[in-house]
This record gives C-alpha cells, sequence and structure tokens, in this order.
C-alpha cells in the first residue's frame, strides 16, 4: 500500500521530530519549518492534508492567512496548545482556515482517525485526470460521450477552411466549440472576432461588420475597417445569426461567394481572408420555412454543422464542470470553503439545466459567494427544494421550518457530526444542542 501524503509545519522547528508511530504506519510525513518552506513542498500536487503544529500569535497571523488562502484547497489540521484559542487572532484562523483542530495533549488515534477522514473527502473532490484532449481542446471541459462527440467533430471541422454551421441552447458552449475549431485550425496565429448579431443596433450592424468610408454618413470622419475585416488571417465568429437583418443576409452571402466586401459608402471592392463560423440557438430551418431567414444563406453556411448538446444531455459532466468552475472562480470565496456537499452534487444532478452551462457558472459563483459553511449546500446554489409554506402559515412558523431545514442539512453535510455542523452553521455546539432539542432532532 503506497503511503499517503502529510504535510507538517512546525514552525521554527530546528529538526524534524519523527512522526508518531501511529501516523507512520499509514502516512508519508515531510516536516517543514517556515511558511515559505511549505509553500515550496507544496509546488509538487501530492498534498491534500496537512498539519500546522501551532499558529502564530498576532504579528504572523495575516502571513498564516495569506498563505492559507493560497492552499485553500489543502484541509489544514492544527495541534494547538491548550490555552491557544484564548487568542483572537488564533480563534480567527482556525474559523477562517483549518477543517479540524486538536488541543494537546493530543490523542494520536484521534488525530489519525481525522486525517483519514479528511484525506477521504479530499480524494472525492480531488480533480479527475484530465484525458488525452489536446490542450485547446480541454477547454471544453468534460468526459461524457456528448463531449467527446463534440471534440472529435471539432477536430475534423477544424481541418477544413469551409463555413461552420454550430447549433445550440443559449449558454451550452457555442462560442468556446468556434473558439476551439479556430485555435485547432491552420488559422490558429491569426485573431478570432466574435460577432453576436443580436447585440448591435440595427442601424450601425452594417458599417460595424462591414466597415465605411470617409463621409459615408455624418460622423465618418475616416475610413474605418469592419470587424470582418479586422479578423482578415482568422476567424469571424457570428453568433445568433438568425438576428441577421435580411439586407444584411445578402451582404454577407455575397462576401461568402466572393470573399470580398465593400464597406459602406465605397464602391471599392477590398478582399478579404477570413472563415465565417455562424451560431444559432433558433433552428435556422424553420426560419427559413418562415421566410426569416434566407435559403440560400442558410445552404452556404451550413456547409460543416456541428451541434453543441443542451447540458441536460451531458449530466456526466455536470460534476467536473462544477468542480472546475469552483477552482475557476476561488479567490471570489470565503477561505474556508471547501467545495461541493454531497446533497449539493445531487441537486446538480438533478436539475433540468435550462440556461446550461452559463447557469452552472452562475450557480456556483453566486454559491461560493453566499455559502456560509465548509461546503456548498443546493440552497446555496438556488436548488433546494422548495417547500410552500403551509396556507396560512405566518412568518414565524416559515422561519422556524427554514431553521429546522438549514439544521438538517447541514447534519447531513456534516456527515452527523454535531462538531462540524455547529461551525457549518456559524453556532457553538451547545447552541446547536439547544436547537437540535428546540426542533426535536435526534443528533
Ligand atoms: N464544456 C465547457 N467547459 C468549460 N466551460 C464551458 C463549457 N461550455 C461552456 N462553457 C462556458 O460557459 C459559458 C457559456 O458558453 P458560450 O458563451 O460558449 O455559450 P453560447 O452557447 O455561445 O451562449 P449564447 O448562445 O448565449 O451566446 C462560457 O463562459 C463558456 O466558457
Amino acid at each position: 500500500m503506497s503511503l499517503k501524503k502529510l504535510l507538517c509545519i512546525e514552525l521554527g522547528a530546528s529538526s524534524a521530530p519523527p512522526p508518531p508511530a501511529v501516523l507512520a504506519a499509514e502516512w508519508d510525513v515531510r516536516t517543514v519549518s517556515s511558511w515559505r518552506e511549505a509553500a515550496r513542498a507544496l509546488r509538487t500536487p501530492v498534498y491534500l492534508v496537512g498539519v500546522v503544529l501551532d499558529l502564530p500569535g498576532p504579528d504572523g497571523a495575516e502571513v498564516a492567512a495569506r498563505f492559507f488562502r493560497d492552499y485553500w484547497h489543502i484541509e489544514w489540521v492544527g495541534v494547538l496548545a491548550p490555552r491557544a484559542l484564548e487568542a483572537s487572532a488564533c480563534r480567527a484562523l482556525v474559523a477562517a482556515h483549518l477543517a479540524d483542530f486538536h488541543t494537546r495533549p493530543v490523542d494520536p488515534l484521534h488525530l489519525f482517525h481525522a486525517l483519514g477522514h479528511l484525506h477521504g473527502l479530499a480524494l472525492l473532490r480531488a480533480p479527475p485526470a484530465s484525458g488525452a484532449a489536446a490542450p485547446e481542446l480541454a477547454a471544453l471541459t468534460g468526459d461524457s460521450a456528448a463531449i467527446a462527440r463534440l471534440r472529435a467533430q471539432i477536430v475534423k471541422v477544424a481541418q477544413s477552411d469551409a463555413p461552420v454551421l454550430i447549433w445550440g441552447e443559449s449558454g451550452s458552449g457555442k462560442e468556446l466549440t468556434a473558439q476551439a475549431v479556430h485555435t485547432q485550425s491552420a488559422r490558429a496565429a491569426g485573431p478570432f472576432v466574435p460577432i453576436n448579431c443580436g447585440a448591435i443596433p440595427p442601424a450601425l450592424i452594417q458599417s460595424e461588420l462591414f466597415g465605411h468610408a470617409r463621409g459615408a454618413f455624418t460622423g465618418a470622419a475616416k475610413d474605418k475597417a469592419g470587424l470582418i475585416e479586422s479578423a482578415s488571417g482568422g476567424t469571424v465568429f457570428l453568433d445568433e445569426i438568425a438576428d441577421l437583418p435580411k439586407d444584411l443576409q445578402s451582404n454577407l452571402l455575397r462576401f461568402l461567394q466572393e470573399k470580398t466586401i465593400y464597406r459602406v459608402g465605397s464602391t471599392r471592392s477590398v478582399d478579404v481572408d477570413v472563415r465565417v463560423i455562424a451560431a444559432s440557438h433558433v433552428n435556422l430551418q424553420q426560419a427559413v420555412e418562415d421566410g426569416l431567414f434566407r435559403e440560400d444563406l442558410y445552404y452556404r453556411l451550413n456547409v460543416l454543422p456541428i451541434d453543441v448538446p443542451p447540458l441536460r444531455e451531458r449530466k456526466a459532466d455536470l460534476d467536473m464542470l462544477a468542480q472546475h468552475f469552483f477552482r475557476t472562480f476561488a479567490t471570489e470565496k470565503a477561505p474556508r470553503l471547501k467545495g461541493f456537499g454531497p446533497d449539493a452534487l445531487e441537486a446538480i444532478r438533478a436539475h433540468h439545466w435550462p440556461g446550461n452551462v452559463r447557469e452552472l457558472i452562475n450557480r456556483t459563483r453566486r454559491a461560493m459567494v453566499l455559502s456560509e459553511g465548509r461546503l456548498i449546500g443546493p440552497h446555496d446554489l438556488g436548488l433546494a427544494p422548495r417547500r410552500a409554506p403551509a396556507a396560512g402559515a405566518g412568518l414565524d412558523a416559515s422561519r422556524i421550518a427554514a431553521e429546522r431545514a438549514a439544521i438538517g442539512a447541514s447534519l447531513e453535510r456534516a456527515g452527523r457530526n454535531i462538531t462540524h455542523a455547529a461551525r457549518d452553521l456559524g453556532v457553538s455546539r451547545m447552541t446547536l444542542y439547544r436547537l437540535l432539542a428546540k426542533h426535536g432532532i435526534q443528533p
């Protein structure tokens, strides 16, 4: 059996004392004597759990807090002198950054179990080893069959220079897909210019896309290249193509056929070497049938179609995506927040995700800011099952029901460990016992 790695920080230690025998049986312990040495050790991503023997006093508290913030993904356990918690600096560090603490004299077996438990939890959260995707495609997080198919399509489509039409629901990753096609293609060194056709006012869209000549209209003081020209040598991504007004659809068709553009107010054609990738969340074929989209343009664009599946059709990716966004926005979170609780992950899997990946990003960021525990719960994500208050229930009754639900959820998250649940709820153990009695909940 390979030993688990444990980093032990003993500030100011002159030599590393041998680890207690009970730890040595399962742990490979490395002892360091300064924050700097600890940071150096943590450059190798082998540690999930660390022990800090005594926390610094008020003078060193800020450096310690910065260290813990930088290495928030490690589960830290403190071993403290009996009266250490009387100092407010020490209390603040423990409350904000430690997963657990033990006061001397430490029961080695107790410490051994606590470290094993935290290591197990950290393993559950450790990012799965990434697959063999090329770095550009790795931006598309996920290992479901659907995302593997999408990556394969991207690689194929990137080898050609023909127009691409991406279909997918809003927020499903169309732009990310277009970007991956660009970075995988021979045009990767050129610009990638995304244009949201629905976001440019109709009066401006022609000059924005095609540019204008000096004097073309009031305020056109000099010649100006349009967005399509600015993508020369690269790729232009026309998002929400269905929103392009019909007269501009004709101009775009001409550009696709002739590879030249005319700036507004100019009769001189300009050759432009740009690959076009268009995307839509509405069914363009339907738009053609409804007379809203030019049929000839549809066929010009739809040479290489790519469908980006909605998130609900690749639920196998949800955990990985959620963990990915948790790491991406880690600087915005409270230091003691370590990840998602099992009930939060369950709620994520149960949700329908009408807003797709963008909705998952928004819910995760919101939860990271709002969560007051060590683990995100379903209510932080706005995914707690909504129970309508009984008819006629007053504010007090609703408040009591909410309190009861929060206690129940915390106990579940903490594996019914009172100390952890109390910390999760931000109350003392005594207060939690009082609340349990009040609500008739068995600890
Ligand atoms: N598989 C993925 N892995 C990581 N991030 C993703 C993935 N899919 C989408 N995203 C992220 O989700 C957000 C929405 O994606 P994107 O903008 O590509 O969607 P879209 O389909 O173009 O949306 P819209 O139709 O609203 O323009 C972006 O921040 C993007 O980086």
